[in-house]
């Protein structure tokens, strides 16, 4: 089963019927994009879609409208140098659909973009690094020491995050964040439309490496703690991030304490909240400003398989993510006061 829930029928050959194709040596790790995938699969009959089948960047699902157009494609360039994709050999199948069992009391719409998503403030961008940046990324943590929380493990740099009290000690600074991620630091600074702000120019890095099927209760992040701008990198593998409205909340509600007091929220059905969610795909970057930082809580549920429409999305054997942040220097001034810790105490 691939990660999508498609996989390939009983039988073998053309005799089996589907409008979808497994489609091997081919992806946008070689340079095809989806698009342009698409666009050659396109003389068979109707595309209906196009998505990767794996994390590999080499293997993807052709979704075509009817059975004949799939046949028609598999007849003429299964095992052949495909002319319109680079002259590469594709290996194909036939794949089906078969969305596995979840629960669907947890159901919540899934977005593939900040514009499906609509929460101000909440960005997404896809493949904001290359596959060979990430694989720098991940051997450069793996060669650091992890620490290890009850179900993940992290790492910190410039300034260590106390769970306890879901804070940093501004004073201890640990140095300049690594030169591992420098050229993130670059391509965060002239992240679209973010204007002169100085809280681009972060200094907090918190790795998070989570197993298949960890996630995080749902939190904002302190206001005191950390500036406008938060920006998180989805590495290895994706999950979904779901956001909360809290008609009744507080700052530091619906968990009353540490972002990994995970066992408290596992089970809390929200009753009085507005839900939205969007799908976090390796290489993509989130960032969370304005609103949706300030007043929406980023939760990622405790799930193996996420339900995306009508599939599902098995999550790979880990996610790890990188989140950059700027620590605060003085008091939260947003307009958001009820989850504002700074001025609630004051
Ligand atoms: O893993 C992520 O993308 C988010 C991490 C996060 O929300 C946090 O560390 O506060
Ligand atoms: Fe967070």
């Amino acid at each position: 089963m691939s990660k999508n829930g498609f996989t390939r029928p009983k039988g073998t050959g053309e005799s089996n019927s589907s409008p979808n194709l497994y489609v091997a040596n081919c992806g946008p790790a070689v340079g095809l994009t989806h698009d342009a995938i698409k666009s050659a699969f396109q003389i068979f009959g109707e595309v209906i879609g196009v998505q990767s089948a794996d994390d590999s960047g080499v293997r993807v699902i052709v979704c075509f409208a009817e059975d004949t157009a799939a046949q028609a494609a598999f007849q003429a360039w299964n095992e052949k140098s495909c002319p319109n994709l680079a002259g590469r050999v594709l290996h194909m199948r036939y794949s089906v659909h078969r969305p596995q069992k979840v629960n669907s009391n947890d159901s919540v719409v899934v977005s593939h973009s900040e514009r499906e998503l609509g929460i101000p403030g909440i960005h997404l961008m896809h493949e904001f690094i290359t596959l060979e940046e990430e694989k720098e990324l991940l051997k450069a943590v793996d060669e650091r020491p992890w620490k290890s929380l009850a179900k993940r493990r992290v790492q910190h740099y410039g300034y260590e995050f106390l769970y306890e009290v879901r804070n940093v000690d501004s004073k201890q600074f640990l140095g300049e964040l690594p030169s591992f991620v420098s050229h993130i630091l670059q391509k965060i600074v002239s992240f679209p439309g973010l204007g002169d702000t100085s809280s681009k120019l972060v200094d907090q890095l918190t790795v998070n490496e989570y197993p298949c099927g960890v996630g995080l209760s749902p939190h904002i992040d302190t206001h005191s703690a950390f500036d406008d701008l938060i920006f998180s990198l989805s590495l290895a593998g994706s999950c979904i991030m779901e956001f909360r409205q809290y008609t009744e909340g507080s700052w530091n509600s619906p968990a009353s304490s540490a972002v990994d007091a995970e066992e408290l929220t596992k089970s809390a059905k929200p009753s009085n909240c507005t839900r939205k969610a969007v799908f976090l795909p390796p290489r993509s970057m989130l960032l969370m400003s304005g609103e949706g930082r300030y007043a929406w809580h980023h939760y990622i549920p405790h799930h193996k398989v996420d339900m995306i429409g009508d599939r599902s999305v098995r999550r790979g054997s880990r996610r790890v993510s990188f989140t950059f942040r700027k620590v605060r220097k003085g008091p939260c001034q947003c307009n958001y006061r009820q989850f504002c810790d700074s001025q609630l105490e004051s």
